[in-house]
């Protein structure tokens, strides 16, 4: 079985791409891979690290508005085509499969002009622009949520499955990773950031619980600033007197390469409301203090929050009012009530998916030619 798989600008569309790839490999025999993203999305740099095959084309997303730079996005989006052509007519996929971002466009359309079976598989409750306008031309269309099959028109191709996580993420186990983590067994161990690209406002607000509980006995933190957050969360512990070297209980990374060890070692997380997290944390049962990206498309981090904020999984802090005192005050809430803890992580697992990743597998199965 010869795949591409495709999706990038951000860890919400990259690590279900990742999870797909790695279903594919282990269903079917003699599986090769090939990985089609850009040279400037986040898939660069973490798609050679999960051992993949990768290659990039040239494509960028459109502005809402008219402009001469969306000229460009309209050139680069045909040498996109063109590219993206080339790959496949080389790689000689027998199916591909989009997770969305505007990379998938070109490689999708590609491979379904030359009737190629193709695959899209969406994350959010509200379908993004690039799978809604490939749906049409997609075999197979496999969402997260019953809500969003009303966005495409051809409900027949339609599967609902959930999002699938990355198998390492079900498989770690807490005590090894607090061993490779370098963590204590015995401390509550809280897990923080803020998606695949880091939050500043999270970074700010930790700045402040990191100085709370650094060296406490009873907390260990992992804190993932994102890449573009790191030096300037450094910076502002510095000005605050912090000395973060000082703390035996603190680690700060400006990405967790290792997120499976990250969870598998956490008791409590604190993150936006992403698909991709959310999935993650109910598929292992994450008791979670959510604060959602404001800005996101139709604000659907608050939507992707509520669903589990209303079931007693997690705790909803608006963007708006997070501070180093309100992050502090939910915290403690928390980690003083075992029973609260208990009861939200139960919540967390009902609401898990585990089976995302199989289902998506046999939509797969679905749209292969009959042997
Ligand atoms: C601002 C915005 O519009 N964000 C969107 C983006 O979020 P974003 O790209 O942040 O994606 P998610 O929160 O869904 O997932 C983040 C992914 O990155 C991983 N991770 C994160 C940090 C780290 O240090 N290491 C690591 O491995 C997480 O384990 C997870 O797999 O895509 C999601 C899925 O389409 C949407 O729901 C989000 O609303």
């Amino acid at each position: 079985m010869r795949a591409i798989v495709t999706g990038g600008g951000t860890g919400g569309h990259i690590y279900p791409a990742l999870a797909i790839a790695k279903g594919l490999q282990s269903h079917f025999s003699h599986t090769e891979i090939l990985y089609v993203g850009t040279n400037h999305g986040l898939e660069a740099d973490i798609v050679p690290k999960a051992n993949l095959s990768f290659q990039a084309i040239t494509v960028s997303g459109l502005e809402r508005k008219l402009s001469l730079s969306n000229l460009k996005v309209f050139w680069q989006a045909w040498q996109g085509y063109r590219e993206a052509a080339r790959i496949i007519q080389n790689f000689r996929p027998d199916v591909v499969i989009g997770t969305g971002g505007y990379v998938c466009g070109p490689v999708v359309l590609a491979a379904a002009r030359r009737g190629i079976p193709t695959l899209i598989h969406e994350q959010n409750a509200l379908p993004g622009i690039t799978n809604r306008i490939l749906s049409r031309v997609a075999k197979g269309v496999a969402v997260t949520f019953e809500d969003s099959v009303q966005y495409f028109s051809n409900r027949d191709k339609i599967a609902v499955t959930g999002l699938p996580v990355r198998p390492e993420i079900t498989e770690s186990h807490r005590r090894e990773a607090l061993k490779a983590l370098g963590l204590d067994e015995e401390r509550l161990t809280l897990l923080v950031f803020g998606g695949s690209r880091g939050a500043r406002r999270i970074n700010q607000a930790m700045v402040e619980v990191i100085q709370h509980y650094g060296n406490q006995p009873a907390i260990q933190i992992i804190h993932a600033t994102g890449q573009a957050g790191y030096q300037e969360f450094l910076d502002a512990a510095k000005d605050r007197g912090i000395e973060l070297d000082k703390y035996v209980n603190i680690i700060i990374k400006p990405y967790l390469y290792n997120m499976q060890e990250a969870l598998a070692a956490a008791d409590l997380v604190v993150s936006r409301a992403g698909a991709a997290t959310l999935a993650e944390l109910t598929v292992l049962g994450l008791p979670s203090i959510l604060i959602p990206y404001p800005y996101a498309a139709e604000n659907h981090q608050e939507f992707n929050a509520k669903a589990l904020a209303d079931r007693g999984a997690a705790v909803l802090i608006k963007d708006a009012e997070l501070t180093g005192a309100t992050l502090i005050a939910e915290l403690q809430k928390i980690i003083s009530n075992e029973n609260r803890l208990r009861n939200m992580s139960l919540a967390s697992e009902k609401l898990g998916r585990p089976e995302a990743l199989d289902d998506i597998i046999k939509c797969v199965e679905k749209i292969l030619p009959r042997q």
